[in-house]
């Protein structure tokens, strides 16, 4: 199939570089020049493990194009929109302007029987404005929506061995073309629910919205557990025995950030509000205020840890991603917490694997390194909020003989605390004794 894919970001790029893998031939457009030329250059403009080898492949074999023309995409029988929707300030609702953007420069550029498919995360009722949009000004083309549910860090495997595949589809020839592009998934077994718009603008949101909620659910029975003695390892590990729970999406700690979760649980509650449907979405707010609740808890933790004060104690942060495997900085509760501890008058120094470009960026007033021993060396108190390899290996031994103070507040509850403790740290972690 021809494909082009409008948004080259963080799921453009995956998406385009995996359907060029999958034989198809792509084109991807995205307005921004940089962005563009990177990828054209085969270098991903983000970290993601496997994209730079599928991007190199798939553009040395000519398979796979990039243009900042949209013009360049007239071609194509399908066309991906996979533009950002982000979160609106203030408000929490989807900005819905890149996709209108997108959606009307394509317009002009569609073919007879061409294809238009919905990728990016929406509002209910986004994919019925634009199929009325297209019968108004190009009947020759139709529309599906095909949510996509990667994950960071295991996107290129996401993308060819997806779990499910869902399309929200008017017509049949629109799930026959999407059948085409996915064939080598089908053909593999992966399930494929094909329904209507509605249901697949939903399927997405709701199950971040389930995923988020899993996470504030183990993190508000963390808050309990620091009450009462208890262990929320333990107990997730009990709970998550039993099939119907199960024990993914059950690590209480510094809670969720990224991309999607937090402005995806916000949208879709603005979404019910505008739809008369609050109360029946009024425990997503109270998912999001367990969530932002858990910074604050790692911040508390660290002031006490240091006697009541953070002012002018070096801290090292370790991690400034939302989760390993990603340069990520998006709503990351990692950087979040150094911010706060900085404002509270500490010299922190943060540290990352991959993340520490995209945290100058947004946060210059930080001190970074990218050497693990620097950030630990002479550091007062050492604060794990987003779990890399290389800080779940830590030897605490090793790690005692360059900190100032041998006290560890664990925001991702991943460290052994028999073995810190011995060590002669003071271990905090978030609902463990
Ligand atoms: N990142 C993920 O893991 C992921 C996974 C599933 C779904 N999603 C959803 O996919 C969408 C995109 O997310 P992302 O993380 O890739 O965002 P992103 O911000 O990384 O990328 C969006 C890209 O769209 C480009 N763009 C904006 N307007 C354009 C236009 N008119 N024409 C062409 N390109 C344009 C931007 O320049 C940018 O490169 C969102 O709706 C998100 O919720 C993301
Ligand atoms: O038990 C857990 C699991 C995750 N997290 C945090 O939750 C956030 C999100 O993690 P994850 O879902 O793995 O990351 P994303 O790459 O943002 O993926 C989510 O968001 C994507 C965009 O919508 C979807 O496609 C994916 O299916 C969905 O998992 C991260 O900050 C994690 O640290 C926890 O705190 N505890």
């Amino acid at each position: 199939m021809r494909i082009s894919v409008i948004g080259c970001g963080y799921l453009g790029a995956v998406h385009a570089s995996a359907m060029a893998e999958l034989g198809h031939q792509v084109i991807g457009i995205d307005v921004d020049e940089r962005k563009i030329a990177a990828l054209a250059a085969g270098r991903p403009p983000f970290y993601e493990p496997g994209l730079p080898e599928i991007l190199a492949s798939a553009t040395a074999s000519g398979r796979l194009r990039f243009s900042t023309d949209i013009a360049d995409a007239a071609d194509a029988d399908v066309h991906f929109l996979a533009v950002g929707t982000p979160q609106v300030p203030g408000s929490g609702a989807a900005d819905l302007s890149y996709v209108d953007a997108a959606f009307e420069s394509l317009l002009p550029h569609l073919g007879e029987g061409a294809l238009v498919v919905g990728k990016s995360t929406v509002p209910v009722g986004t994919a019925a404005r634009l199929a009325s949009r297209l019968r108004a000004d190009a009947p020759h083309a139709s529309l599906a929506w095909n949510p996509e549910f990667l994950r960071e860090g295991f996107a290129v495997k996401d993308t060819l061995e997806p779990d499910r595949l869902v399309y929200g589809v008017a017509a049949d020839h629109a799930a026959s073309m999407l059948d085409q592009i996915y064939r080598a998934a089908i053909e593999a077994g992966t399930p494929r629910i094909v329904t209507d718009y509605a249901t697949a603008e939903l399927v997405k949101v709701a199950a971040n919205s389930f995923l988020a909620t899993k996470i504030s659910f183990i993190n508000a029975m963390s808050e309990i557990a620091d009450a009462t003695g208890a262990d929320v390892t333990a107990l997730a590990d009990a709970i998550g025995h039993d099939a119907r729970i199960g024990r993914r999406f059950l690590n209480a700690g510094v809670g969720f950030g990224g991309g999607c979760l937090p402005k995806d649980i916000r949208a879709f509650t603005a979404r019910a509000d505008e739809l008369g449907l609050g109360d029946s979405l009024g425990f997503l707010k109270e998912v999001d205020a367990i969530n932002l609740r858990q910074r604050q808890r790692v911040v508390d933790l660290a002031i006490e840890a240091l006697g009541g004060s953070a002012f002018r104690k070096k801290i090292a942060v370790l991690g400034v991603t939302f989760k390993p495997e990603s340069d990520d900085v998006r709503d990351s509760p990692a950087l979040d917490v150094a911010v706060q501890l900085k404002g509270l008058g500490a010299e922190v120094v943060a540290t990352d694997p991959e993340g520490l470009e995209n945290a100058r960026l947004r946060h210059p007033q930080l001190d970074y390194t990218s050497s693990t021993h620097d950030a630990l060396r002479d550091a007062e108190l050492v604060v794990l909020v987003t779990e890399w390899r290389e800080y779940r290996a830590l030897d605490p031994e090793e790690a005692g003989r360059l900190v100032a103070g041998r006290r560890i507040i664990d925001g991702r509850n991943v460290l052994d605390p028999v073995a810190w403790r011995a060590a002669g740290w003071v271990y905090r972690g978030l609902g463990r004794p």
